[in-house]
């Protein structure tokens, strides 16, 4: 499956941002301007695509616990309202940025209307060092970021979730906020709370859930044996942890594992439950006594069957990707593989299961979420994991099915399934006044 070179023609020209081709937001225009010619008279309407509905900048000041005024930027982006309200994580980070936060709220709609989600998309993040803050800082920080951004989210309009460095705890603090702001309890103003404010069973390994189950499909349909399969995750967090674990139950050997602390490789496959639990003490795979240390760049040239990223944007450069051994690299995280490598990978005949439905799981068991909160009845787990199934392989299945009937890659026939859902939405809504 293969289809022509990136270089981005469309642009919107916006006034606040410059990017890079290889930036978080250069990437995803590289990527959008791959589909537009297949879109036929819904072109007409590519500034939608191109262009966030609504930018949100916000000052977050708080006092630290030695007394001083501290000042954050945060950032809460809409890309697109047009098949409902905002959806996306909040990413706390210190190389959070604009431009970042507008590519992931971007990939959200794509993400949402590939598996066909009720949703536009959205993200958003304040630019700090978790590691930095006492849990004191970072309950002041969340307060004040949801009060300033109170202004336009909302379970009608936008419903933020956890992403990079957030959790469950600080959704429940993100709820508190916004519901006493309002003054009514709302807990579908946000997504993956603990389960005793409204959380949904099954949401916080939903996403590795998600890896692993269109994983093992793409596995199928490549003809690669689960049992013995060789995987690298570079990413031990929620979604890396979380799809390792099922790789491993699987009969699969993860045999490579590199997180922000260092890297360890074991042929006979990493045991997978006492790396969490070392992970859990120690805050990183370092020094982890089940395997060798795994130089930086040696990650990347493992002999192994399956690359995992999952961790952050950009990670397979175009050098990366002239060294993968893999011969299927899913996306967990978003947006991992820059334009050029994209071209590289397809050349060498190496399949890449873009992030957009390798990493709908979260975002899919939060629609089951947002849907639960509303209604106030709650699903088991068993039925959880059933429906997210059903939803996630049969929108893969779809993407592949189209990608093999035009030769696209299976990213560009992702975009191509998405954004007709998104360009049909908003064509049908047309302008007011
Ligand atoms: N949490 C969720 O439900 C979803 C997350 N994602 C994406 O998955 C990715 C990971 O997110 P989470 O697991 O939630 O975050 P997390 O904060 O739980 O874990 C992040 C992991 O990335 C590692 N990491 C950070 N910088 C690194 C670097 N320079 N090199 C190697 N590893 C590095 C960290 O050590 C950690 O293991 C992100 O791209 C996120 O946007 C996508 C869909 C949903
Ligand atoms: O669960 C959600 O609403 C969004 C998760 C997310 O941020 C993502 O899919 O990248």
């Amino acid at each position: 499956m293969a289809d022509t070179q990136h270089s981005p023609v469309y642009s919107a020209n916006l006034s606040y941002v410059s990017p890079k081709p290889e930036s978080p937001w250069g990437t995803y225009l590289a990527q959008v301007d791959r589909v537009l010619p297949y879109m036929g008279d819904l072109a007409r309407w590519s500034g939608t695509l191109l262009r966030p509905k609504r930018v949100l900048i916000v000052d977050v000041p708080i006092q630290l616990d030695s007394g001083e005024i501290a000042h954050f930027e945060g950032y809460r982006v809409q890309h697109s309202l047009s098949r409902g309200p905002g959806k996306g994580g909040v990413r706390y980070h210190p190389d959070v940025t604009l431009e970042e936060v507008m590519a992931l709220s971007a990939w959200m709609t794509v993400k949402n209307a590939a598996v066909n989600l009720p949703f536009g998309g959205a993200k958003g993040g304040i630019r700090l060092d978790p590691k930095m803050l006492s849990n004191q800082e970072l309950e002041r920080v969340t307060r004040r970021y949801t009060s300033e951004i109170g202004i336009i989210i909302g379970p009608q309009r936008d419903i933020p979730a956890p992403d990079v460095n957030t959790n469950a705890q600080t959704m429940a603090w993100m709820m508190d906020t916004y519901s006493a702001n309002v003054g009514a309890t709302t807990t579908g103003v946000v997504t993956g709370k603990p389960i005793s404010l409204g959380g949904s069973l099954g949401r916080v390994k939903a996403t590795g859930r998600g890896v692993f189950v269109t994983g093992r499909e793409a596995m199928r349909r490549l003809k690669i044996p689960m049992e013995g399969a060789r995987v690298a995750i570079q990413g031990f967090g929620n979604v890396g942890a979380n799809a390792a674990e099922l790789f491993a139950h699987s009969g699969a050997k993860v045999v490579a594992v590199q997180d922000h602390g260092g890297g360890v490789f074991n042929s006979n496959g990493l045991d997978v439950a006492a790396l969490t639990e070392h992970v859990l003490t120690h805050g990183s795979v370092a020094g982890f006594s089940g395997g060798e240390i795994l130089g930086l760049e040696d990650f990347w040239g493992a002999d192994v069957d399956v690359i995992i990223p999952a961790a952050l944007e950009g990670q397979i450069t175009e050098r990366r990707a002239e060294r993968l051994r893999a011969k299927l690299v899913l996306e967990a995280a978003n947006g991992p593989t820059v334009p050029g490598a994209d071209d590289i990978l397809a050349s060498r005949g190496i399949t890449v299961l873009p992030d957009v439905i390798c990493n709908s799981g979260g975002v899919i068991v939060s629609y089951f979420e947002w849907v639960q909160d509303f209604s106030s009845f709650f699903w088991s787990e068993e039925e959880i994991n059933l429906r997210l199934d059903k939803i996630i392989t049969g929108a893969l299945h779809h993407i592949w099915a189209t990608c093999e009937k035009y030769n696209f890659s299976l990213r560009t026939g992702a975009f191509v399934v998405a954004c007709e859902r998104i360009l049909q939405a908003r064509n049908e809504r047309g302008l007011y006044p």
